[in-house]
């Protein structure tokens, strides 16, 4: 099975945590998820981070910095999740994809669907 490098950021601003609900068609559908997508060929993951934070959510983001990285086995899909914290950026968010998108305190957080991988970044992001 393909194995999909995706930059997944967790955006930070004060107390609260961008999320971006997964149009229904897609892959884990429905989900709320954490922006990002995949890392294409010659792209560093925080160039491909940056580009997709843009392009998603239109934000402008200046650096990103590793968080934790996650492998996963869906079943129908294997992911490898490389995680960045992003907190320097400048602009409003938006769902440039028409996916509903929202800022949430961390401490609110557990009360959202994410797809399985989520749940360390969830324990990191809490701790
Ligand atoms: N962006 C993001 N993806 C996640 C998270 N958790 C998680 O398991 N994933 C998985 C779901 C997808 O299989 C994959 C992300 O793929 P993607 O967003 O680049 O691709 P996509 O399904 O939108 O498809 P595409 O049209 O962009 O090709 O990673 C998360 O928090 N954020
Ligand atoms: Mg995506």
């Amino acid at each position: 099975m393909k194995l999909i490098h995706v930059a997944v950021g967790v955006i930070k601003q004060g107390n609260r945590i961008l999320l971006a609900k997964r149009p229904l068609e897609l892959h884990q559908g429905g989900k709320w998820e954490f922006p990002g997508g995949k890392v294409e060929q010659d792209e560093t993951t925080s160039e491909a981070l940056i580009r997709e934070l843009k392009e998603e959510v239109n934000l402008d983001v200046m650096n990103t910095s590793p968080m934790m990285e996650i492998h996963h086995d869906y079943g129908d899909k294997k992911v490898f999740l490389d995680i960045h914290w992003v907190e320097n950026f400048t602009g409003t968010a938006q769902g440039m994809e028409g996916q509903q998108v929202c800022w949430v305190e961390k401490e609110d957080l557990q009360q959202y669907d994410f797809p399985e991988a989520n749940k360390a970044i969830l324990e990191k992001i809490l701790s």
